[in-house]
């Protein structure tokens, strides 16, 4: 069986899961994991001299629970996607099913074992007052605190960015202010490419 694992990262409101559900829509046999749902509980997540809790930090997060459920893909991604979104799509006869992995997060790619199994690595980026804006909007489980933007969100994310650019090389960034449609056909293009290349060889490797 062949597998292709495609990381969606970015900042945070970058558009991440708007693109990763949109891709899976569009790719036969593709599944998400989302980084999101492995945040630790509140009770768990320390606080700084400030009193921000410490959420845009890898600790935060259940990551040997991310893996084990990447794993559980790995073992078997038909099984998986039957349990997880229902049914599995047959393309023609006699030609190999490629099952995809869309990992999806905003800090997947500052942990190396996840970062290690990817084939595409996205990077979706946005402005500072575009970032703020977006998060202003937006509803977290605990809500943001007053200025928790810049007294957390903001400087964590320069910080993880550091790390993330010294760890990998191979990222595709993207501009998370382009229309939600034509980001989807270039990535979905890119993608495809890939699915096409692969499905056409037999060693299950994904050409360089
Ligand atoms: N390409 C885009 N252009 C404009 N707004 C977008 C785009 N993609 C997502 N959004 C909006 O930005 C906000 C954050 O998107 P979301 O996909 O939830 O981000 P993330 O998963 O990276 O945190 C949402 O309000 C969403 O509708
Ligand atoms: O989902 C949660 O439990 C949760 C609780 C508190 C905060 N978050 C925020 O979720 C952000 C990452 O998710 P996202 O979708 O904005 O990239 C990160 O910036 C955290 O501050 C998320």
């Amino acid at each position: 069986m062949k597998t292709l694992i495609i990381g969606i990262g970015g900042m945070t409101n970058g558009g991440k899961s708007t693109l990763s559900k949109a891709l899976q829509k569009r790719l036969p046999n593709s599944c998400i994991i989302s980084q999101d749902t492995f945040f630790k509980d509140d009770s768990l997540v320390p606080v700084d001299s400030h009193g921000f809790k410490q959420y845009d930090l890898l600790s935060a997060l259940h990551m040997d629970r991310m893996m084990e459920e990447v794993e559980t893909w790995q073992d078997d991604p038909r099984a998986f996607k039957v349990s997880h979104n229902g049914v599995v799509q047959l393309l023609s006869e006699g030609v190999d099913q490629v099952y995809v992995l869309i990992i999806e997060g905003f800090l997947i790619f500052n942990y190396r074992p996840l970062n290690e199994l990817m084939n595409k690595k996205y990077f979706l980026q946005i402005p500072y007052e575009t970032c703020k804006q977006r998060r202003s909007s937006r509803v977290y489980t605990p809500p943001d605190p007053p200025g928790y933007f810049d007294g957390h969100v903001w400087p964590m994310y320069l910080k993880n960015r550091k790390e993330m650019e010294e760890m990998v090389t191979d990222l595709v960034l993207l501009d998370g202010l382009t229309e939600r449609d034509k980001l989807l056909s270039s990535v979905l293009e890119d993608v495809t490419a890939d699915i096409e290349a692969f499905s056409d060889r037999d060693d299950g490797n994904l050409p360089a």
